[in-house]
């Protein structure tokens, strides 16, 4: 089973769309100056809209863990996502709230080390979060055997095969499903959410 969790969400026409096409996770970027960066207090209009069964994450870049912990409330989230240089004491801390999952920025091959991270999920992505771009795949295998390894980076409708032939938990996405930046694409969605169905032989679109 590879879940599917759809990043960079501004408006709450895409974050149901991304529901009704079977997305498992919504992101929502809590890092001030980032171009899809929103208060907490529009998070939560859009998480309260969405149904039970899809999980909201916030991701957050060097933000403190009490400052964490204040917006995921604020914002009605349930997983933290910690994209900055956290050190493992600020996971550990957020953990006895919410999930954490730890995302590290690939500039060459992954590092062994980062399996002890205190997360419980890992996340890969290229070296400029929400911009694109990717990665060669290899890169990732020193961090193959966790059991939760969520691909992300430059992953778009087109490329999204090869990622998935690594049966990893969970692939990531937020500019390669967009029509310009902010604005998700349905087509893009729908293409995306459709390979990760067809993958795990299951359809989780409410509307095919
Ligand atoms: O998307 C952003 O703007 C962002 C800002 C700050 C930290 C992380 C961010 N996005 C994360 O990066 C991945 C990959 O993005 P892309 O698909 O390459 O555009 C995205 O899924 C988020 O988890």
């Amino acid at each position: 089973m590879v879940r599917a969790k759809i990043c960079g969400i501004t408006r709450l026409e895409d974050a149901l769309l991304a529901e009704q096409l079977g997305a498992w996770a919504l992101g929502f970027i809590l890092a001030p100056g980032t171009p899809r960066y929103l208060e907490p207090a529009q998070i939560r209009p859009i998480s309260r809209a969405l149904g039970p069964f899809i999980v909201r994450v916030g991701v957050f870049v060097d933000t403190p863990p009490e400052e964490v912990l204040e917006q995921m409330e604020t914002a009605q989230l349930q997983v933290a996502q910690l994209h900055g240089h956290e050190p493992p004491e600020w996971a550990e801390h957020i953990r006895q709230f919410y999930p954490v999952i730890k995302a590290f920025k690939l500039k060459g091959p992954a590092q062994p080390d980062w399996l002890s991270y205190p997360a419980d999920a890992l996340m890969v992505d290229g070296a400029r979060p929400g911009s694109g771009q990717g990665y060669p795949l290899d890169w990732i295998a020193p961090l193959q055997q966790h059991p939760r390894l969520i691909i992300a980076g430059g992953l778009t409708p087109e490329n999204l095969p090869a990622a998935l032939e690594l049966a990893p938990y969970a692939v990531d996405v937020s500019s390669g499903v967009e029509a310009a930046p902010r604005l998700k694409d349905p087509h893009k969605l729908r293409a995306f959410l459709a390979q990760v169905a067809a993958v795990n032989g299951t359809n989780r679109n409410q509307y095919t």
